[in-house]
C-alpha cells in the first residue's frame, strides 16, 4: 500500500500533479492539503476510475495531521509563484515560512516518509526543510529531494528543438547544481547519445536551460510560473525504469555523496540520483570529466548556491521552529500561520513511488 500526499494540492501544479498520481496505478491512497479547495479537488479525483482512494484537507479538524499520518511519499507545491520580474529567492519571505511549517508537520506525523520539495526557491526551502528534520532529530538525507527535474525535461526538450531528434526523451542531458538562473548547470558534454551543438548556439541554449522559468513566466504575464511542465516532469519520471535522475539533495550523508561535497564545497547541490526502495541509493559524480565551459559554469552556480543556502540557515535561526502547524488561517490573500508556539509539493514524485513498488 502507498500512500502520497500533496501539500498545496489545490494550485496551478498541485492539481494537475494531482491528477497524475489519482492515475497512477502505483498510488493506493492520495490525500490532498491546501489551505483553500483541497476538498473540492478531492471530489472531483475521486471520480475518475482509478483505484486511488482520495481524500482532501484543509487545516481544521487535524487536515494536516491527517494527511501526512501513514504517508509515505509527500509531494510539496505549496507557496506562492513568481511574477515577471522577481527571482525565485523573492519568494524566500513567504515561501520559507510554509515549508518550514509544513515540514514540521512531517517531521512529527510521517517522518519516514519521502519528501519532494518543489517550492521555491528550492535551493533554500530544502535546507530549511533539513533544518527542521534535524530538529526534530528524524532528518534522514536519503529521503529528502529538492525537485530539479524540469531543468532536465528542459534540457532535453531545447537540445532536441536545435539537433533535430524528433523525440527529445530520446536525449539525457545531466543537470546539477541548484533550480534557479546561472546555479543550473547543464552538462551538455555528457548528453546521451552524444550531441552536437552549433559553436554559435550553445551559449543561447545554456542561456535557454538555465533561464527557462522565466520564458514561462513571462508568457504567463502575471498569471504564475510553469505548472503543467512541472507535472510532466513528475509524469515521465513515474514512467522510468532503473532510475537515476538529478536531485537537489543534502550530500554529505548519502553514499558516495561526501567526496562530491568536498569538490564542490557545498552540501546541497543537486547531482543525479540512483534511487532504491530507501531513498538515495546512491549519488553519482559527473563532474570529473566535464569540459573548462562547464567547469566555469560550475563555480559560478556554486558561488550562488553558497549564498542561497546560508539564507536559509540563518533565516532558520531567526524564525525557528514550531511544534504545532494545524491552526492555519489566510489573511490578505497571503497565508499566515498562526500557531500555540511561535517558540522560534511532478517531477519526481514517482521516481520514489517507482522503486517503492519493486
Ligand atoms: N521546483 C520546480 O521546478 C518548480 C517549478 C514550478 C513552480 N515551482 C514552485 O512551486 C510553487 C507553487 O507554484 P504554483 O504555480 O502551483 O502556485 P499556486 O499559487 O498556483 O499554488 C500554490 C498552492 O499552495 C497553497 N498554499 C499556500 N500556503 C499553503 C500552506 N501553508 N499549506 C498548504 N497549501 C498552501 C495555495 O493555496 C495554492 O493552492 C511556487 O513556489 C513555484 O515557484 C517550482
Ligand atoms: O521559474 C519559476 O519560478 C518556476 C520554476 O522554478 C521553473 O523553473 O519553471
Amino acid at each position: 500500500m502507498v500512500k502520497a500526499a500533496v501539500l498545496g494540492a489545490a494550485g496551478g501544479i498541485g492539481q494537475p500533479l494531482s491528477l497524475l498520481l489519482k492515475a497512477s496505478p502505483l498510488v493506493d491512497e492520495l490525500a490532498l492539503y491546501d489551505v483553500v479547495n483541497s476538498p473540492g479537488v478531492a471530489a472531483d479525483l475521486s471520480h475518475i476510475s482509478s483505484p486511488a482512494k482520495v481524500t482532501g484537507y484543509l487545516p481544521k479538524d487535524h487536515g494536516l495531521r491527517n494527511t501526512l499520518e501513514g504517508a509515505d511519499v509527500i509531494v510539496i507545491p505549496a507557496g506562492i509563484p513568481r511574477k515577471p520580474g522577481m527571482t525565485r529567492d523573492d519568494l524566500f519571505k513567504i515561501n520559507a515560512g510554509i515549508v518550514r511549517d509544513l515540514i514540521t508537520g512531517v517531521a512529527k506525523y510521517c517522518p519516514r516518509a519521502f519528501i519532494l520539495i518543489i517550492s521555491n526557491p528550492v535551493n533554500s526551502t530544502v535546507p530549511i526543510a533539513a533544518e527542521i528534520l534535524k530538529a526534530h532529530k528524524v532528518f534522514d538525507p536519503s529521503r529528502l529531494f529538492g525537485v530539479t527535474t524540469l531543468d532536465v525535461v528542459r534540457a532535453s526538450t531545447f537540445v532536441a528543438e536545435i539537433t533535430g531528434e524528433k523525440d527529445s526523451r530520446n536525449i539525457v542531458v545531466p543537470v546539477v547544481g541548484g533550480h534557479s538562473g546561472d546555479t543550473i548547470v547543464p552538462l551538455l558534454s555528457l548528453a546521451k547519445p552524444p550531441v552536437s551543438i552549433p559553436e554559435d548556439r550553445l551559449a543561447g541554449l545554456v542561456n535557454r536551460i538555465q533561464f527557462g522559468g522565466d520564458e514561462v513566466v513571462k508568457a504567463k504575464d502575471g498569471a504564475g510560473s510553469a505548472t503543467l511542465s512541472m507535472a510532466f516532469a513528475g509524469f515521465r519520471f513515474a514512467e522510468a525504469k532503473g532510475i537515476v535522475e538529478p536531485s537537489y539533495i543534502y550530500l554529505p550523508d548519502v553514499p558516495g555523496g561526501d567526496e562530491i561535497a568536498k569538490a564542490v564545497g557545498v552540501d546541497f547541490f543537486a547531482v543525479p540520483v540512483e534511487l532504491g526502495p530507501n531513498g538515495v541509493a546512491r549519488a553519482t559524480n559527473p563532474l570529473e570529466t566535464i569540459n573548462d565551459d562547464e567547469k566555469k559554469l560550475l563555480e559560478v552556480a556554486i558561488k550562488g548556491l553558497r549564498t542561497n543556502i546560508d539564507k536559509a540557515c540563518k533565516m532558520k535561526i531567526s524564525l525557528g521552529t514550531r511544534p504545532e502547524v494545524d491552526d492555519t488561517c489566510l489573511v490578505g490573500g497571503f497565508i499566515l500561520q498562526r500557531g500555540k508556539a511561535w517558540s522560534p509539493i511532478i517531477g519526481g514524485i514517482f521516481c520514489v513511488l517507482c522503486p517503492m513498488s519493486f
